[in-house]
């Protein structure tokens, strides 16, 4: 039986991550993985490299690409004649981005000497992983620790069964070949309107049935009411409280009836991607003897270090509670890994930065001003424009704003919300002023380059104490 100082079941970004960070720190490592590519090969990168954030991006930029040229680039006096696409290469090199981005994982875990193993792995009691092959062979490792990392899968709803075909959920929903003239879309959450964002850009009519009466709830209010303003502009049609009650899918098209406005309706799409949530992989993981328990909506339980009812075991990433996010599973990998090698580190929960891939990008960090209202916080806001920023003008990318919130006494910045080009990037400057516990104040007295984009962070920090410079403020200047 082989024996490993620590053993890792899943290689995505919670599980790649931790094993790399426990053979730095000098542990014996092995990383199971089950999952295997369109070439039959161990594919190694979890959801996030393989079927998520990767390769949506790739297809994200792609399209926006696309949209530029033939809708942008008027304006900076360019010509283009017509502008035609071909989805199949778009989809081949959104592949090989994959393939490239998955031999680098293999790349860094025979650097660091990580083991990878093929096969489904399983945690028995007395901390051991039974590891099925593909063949069905099954062999069983021995490890001192095991770190759980087998992540998430999309949820299924009984109405809009997945066939991987009409009904494709968020993987299906990257190989579409061409562009479907009417596509449906069930969920206004992060995939819906990420991958809704790419095939509208081709050319798709998009329809987004959302079950909800609210539009992103957990974004800042103000920032998904701009956001629900620039999808409609952009042609997006979302439908606020429509519930999806049965789908029929016939001469390659899927007839799908909801209630709308208390109204029982119907639509015909060439496609529909069903992107409803993800739910913790976790059934078929665990004997029944292991000493790990689930929590009620079957999360593997752990504590704030991400340890679980079992000693020397742990689980991290999307399996565990908190937002599905890779880099939330890439720190409590870290995290795990240093506290095996007897590092006392803990990860900061208040401070994870989240993104919607849409165009304008989405991004927040910290607590929204409705989370405030409710928690009683007193605070301050500072918002600023993008339309007010050279650089952003020059771009003829100026729609959105950054929204800055501070405590009332303190001025210690408690969350900044962003929808505009490079919110993503714009955001992390803000995740790093948090972590030092920054003020607004902080923000105001550091000097930005000039023209930037990162302006806007700097105008919104000065707008929460009145001292904005290329806006009247509303606030007194104090
Ligand atoms: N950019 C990113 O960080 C990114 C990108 C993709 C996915 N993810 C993560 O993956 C996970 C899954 O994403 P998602 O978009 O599927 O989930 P989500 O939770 O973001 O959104 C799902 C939406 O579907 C709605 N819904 C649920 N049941 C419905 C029904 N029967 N009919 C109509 N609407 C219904 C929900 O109200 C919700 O608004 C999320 O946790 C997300 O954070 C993150």
């Amino acid at each position: 039986m082989s024996k490993f100082d620590v053993v890792v079941i899943g290689s995505g970004p919670a599980g790649y991550v931790a094993a790399i960070r426990a053979a730095q720190l000098g542990l014996t490592t092995a990383c199971v993985e089950k999952a295997r590519n369109k070439s039959d090969k161990l594919a190694l990168g979890g959801t996030c490299l393989n079927v998520g954030c990767i390769p949506s991006k790739a297809l994200l930029d792609s399209s926006y690409k696309y949209h530029e040229a033939k809708d942008n680039f008027a304006v900076h006096g360019i010509a283009t004649g017509d502008v035609s696409i071909d989805v199949p290469a778009m989809i081949k090199r959104k592949d090989a981005v994959v393939a490239q981005m998955i031999g680098g994982i293999g790349g860094l875990f025979q650097a660091n000497g990580v083991t990878a193993i093929e096969g489904t792995g399983k945690v028995l009691a007395g901390k051991k992983v039974e590891v099925t092959a593909a063949d069905g062979s099954v062999s069983v490792l021995e490890a001192a620790n095991i770190i759980i990392a087998a992540g998430s899968v999309p949820v299924a709803i009984p109405p809009a069964p997945v066939d991987q075909d009409i009904i494709v959920d968020s993987t299906g929903a990257l190989e579409f070949q061409s562009v479907p003239g009417k596509l449906g879309v069930i969920g206004a959450g992060v995939i819906g309107l990420e991958l809704g964002s790419v095939w509208s850009r081709l050319g798709s009519e998009v329809v987004v049935l959302e079950a909800l009466d609210t539009f992103l709830p957990a974004v800042d209010g103000q920032i998904a009411k701009e956001a629900a303003k620039v999808f409609k502009k952009q042609g997006l049609d979302i439908r606020l409280g429509a519930r999806v009650t049965g789908t029929k899918t016939s001469k390659g098209k899927v007839e799908v009836n909801y209630t709308y406005k208390d109204e029982e309706k119907s639509e015909t799409f060439d496609k529909l991607i069903v992107c409803v949530g993800r739910k913790p992989l976790s059934s078929g993981l665990l004997a029944a003897d292991c000493g790990v328990n689930l929590d009620e909506r079957g999360f593997i339980f752990v504590n704030d270090y991400c340890e679980t009812d079992a000693a020397g075991i742990y689980a991290v990433g999307d399996i565990v509670r908190g937002p599905m996010l890779a880099h939330k599973g890439s720190e409590e990998g870290v995290m795990v890994a240093e506290r095996i090698a007897g590092h006392k580190i803990a990860m900061n929960y208040d401070c994870i930065p989240s993104v919607i891939y849409t165009h304008p990008e989405i991004a927040g960090v910290g607590k929204t001003e409705e989370q405030l209202k409710a928690d009683g916080i007193p605070y301050k806001v500072g918002t600023f424009p993008f339309a007010a920023i050279g650089r952003a003008v020059a771009a003829d990318d100026a729609t959105g704003m950054v929204k800055m919130i501070a405590h009332e006494e303190t001025d210690r910045i408690l969350g900044c919300h962003i929808i505009g080009a490079s919110a993503a990037d714009l955001v992390q400057q803000i995740v790093i002023a948090m972590e030092f516990g920054s003020s607004a104040e902080d923000i105001g007295l550091t000097v930005f380059g000039h023209p930037t984009l990162s302006e806007a962070v700097h105008e919104a920090a000065l707008a929460v104490n009145g001292q904005a410079i290329h806006m009247p403020n509303r606030k007194k200047r104090k």
